[in-house]
């Protein structure tokens, strides 16, 4: 049983959470004071975080929420985050879930909401949100594909990984950098020690030393014991950098030093450590033209980029759209306990033309999305569709496709990427499942809290099948 920390400045929510939760959890910590928070976690084992996005210091923009949030998940990335939000913040539970909060929940809740809550994120706490796993686990999903350029990158994967090199990940994003590097240490003669991904996008600057050279005892406030960086626990094993193309120079220069002596010093130390790791980064950013620009350093530069793999897009995989489409189907029914599920042909031939800005990302969520959904036992892609064409609209003509309320509002800001699409459409339902909930069924009530029209409330319904 998860313990669980609730983090409110309102007492009466604690009180609440407290007893609410008390006889399903092995312990409830209360929090008030969100800036306590990060020493609160140091000395106490927690399972699960509770977190409010809207403090009374900035009652309404859930900012002070979002960077609570980022603090833990660059601190604690394996924790699992659920925040609490308000009916009418759907954009702002959106953003939380892209920055790695693990779920949600909307105030007002009934108490059976907030048990479903917890217990959902504890069963499935090693199913970590993308933004979320910076130490991810190295079991690596099948790298599916058939095609004459993924049959290259896997030949080129296989040479590399029974030597030491280091290795640059190229391609989009969503294109498979982390399952590619995942597999080349699975098969190298390092798959026995660990594998550890440090997602260098969402690691705040001034975490940057502490989290990766580890910090000893007294060196700051707050460092209350030694600790390993993430380089150490690397030792023996990979090091994988994701999203290398945004680091700062100052931080590109002390990276280079340790690639350079293999050794590192943890904030504090006075003496370096050793490290013997194999080093693989990915970026979807144009490293080379970062150099000419002057904003990537050229030695470090050539120090990661012994061997190159680019990843292509998946609209370039011809044969793979159908393999992946196959594979994520059977797995997808498998894992909602569906039977056998089917894509039409004429559908299949749509998928096949369709341009994937989110490519393997984009395709699985949308598999997903339709196994959900689906009320027989063939596939409906049709919301895909309609996306995308309406993508094409609003590109064409900026402002047609959008209209009012709040929940509208969100789908403006995310009428991009399948993924953003995806989170919102998962926001938008739980929230007004949610609402139906608390208010009974009554459906006049729960449009009215939400800032929905009941006829928009109704549409809403239908779509989502409440
Ligand atoms: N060839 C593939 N076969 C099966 N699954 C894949 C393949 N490529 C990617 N995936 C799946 O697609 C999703 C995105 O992959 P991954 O995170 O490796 O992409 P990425 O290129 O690292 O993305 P980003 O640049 O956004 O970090 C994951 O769920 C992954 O399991």
């Amino acid at each position: 049983m998860p313990r669980v920390l609730v983090v409110d400045d309102n007492q009466d929510i604690l009180t609440a959470c407290r007893l609410c939760l008390k006889p399903h959890v092995a312990d409830v910590l209360t929090l008030a004071n969100p800036t306590e928070l990060m020493g609160v976690l140091k000395v106490n084992k927690v399972d699960l975080v509770l977190l409010d996005m809207n403090f009374t210091r900035d009652a309404s923009s859930g900012e002070e929420g979002i960077f609570y949030l980022k603090q833990i998940i660059a601190a604690y990335p394996q924790l699992p985050v659920v925040m609490m939000t308000a009916y009418a913040d759907v954009n702002l539970a959106v953003r939380a879930m892209h920055l790695g909060a693990r779920d949600f929940i909307a105030k007002p809740w009934d108490n059976q909401q907030l048990i479903d809550a917890v217990a959902y994120v504890s069963d499935n706490k090693h199913t970590a949100n993308k933004a979320n796993p910076a130490i991810k686990s190295p079991e690596a999903p099948t790298l599916i594909g058939q095609s004459e350029p993924m049959q290259a990158v896997q030949r080129l994967m296989e040479k590399v990984a029974s030597s030491d090199a280091n290795v640059l990940i190229l391609g989009e994003s969503g294109t498979g950098k982390e399952v590619v590097a995942k597999s080349i240490h699975r098969m190298s003669q390092r798959s026995q020690q660990a594998f550890v991904a440090v997602d260098m996008g969402t690691l705040p600057d001034n975490l940057f030393e502490s989290e990766l050279f580890g910090y000893r005892k007294g060196a700051f406030t707050g460092a209350m014991r030694d600790s390993d960086g993430r380089i150490v626990h690397a030792h023996q094993g990979t090091l994988f950098l994701d999203e290398l193309g945004n680091l700062p120079l100052v931080q590109q220069g002390k990276l280079l030093t340790v690639l350079q002596n293999r050794e590192v010093t943890a904030v504090g130390a006075l003496e370096a450590k050793a490290v013997d790791i194999r080093l693989i980064c990915a970026t979807n950013e144009n490293l080379q033209q970062q150099v000419l620009d002057g904003k990537f350093r050229q030695d470090l530069f050539y120090r990661i980029n012994t061997v190159e793999i680019h990843l292509p897009p998946l609209r370039e995989r011809g044969e793979d759209i159908d393999l992946l489409l196959d594979y994520y189907c059977q797995q997808y029914a498998a894992h909602y306990g569906r039977g056998e599920l089917s894509i039409t042909a004429s559908d299949r031939k749509w998928l096949r033309t369709y341009n994937w800005p989110g490519n393997v990302r984009e395709l699985a969520h949308s598999v997903e999305r339709a196994v959900v959904l689906a009320d027989s036992d063939t596939l409906d892609f049709s919301q895909l569709a309609r996306g995308s064409s309406a993508a094409m609209q609003e590109a064409a003509m900026p402002g047609t496709t959008t209209q009012g309320t709040a929940i509208q509002d969100a789908s403006m800001h995310n009428n991009g990427a399948g993924e953003d699409e995806f989170l919102l459409e998962y926001v938008e339902r739980k929230t007004i499942q949610q609402a139906l909930q608390f208010y009974r069924g009554n459906v006049s009530h729960a449009a009215k809290a939400l800032g929905l029209t009941r006829g928009a409330m109704y549409r809403r319904m239908e779509k989502y099948g409440l």
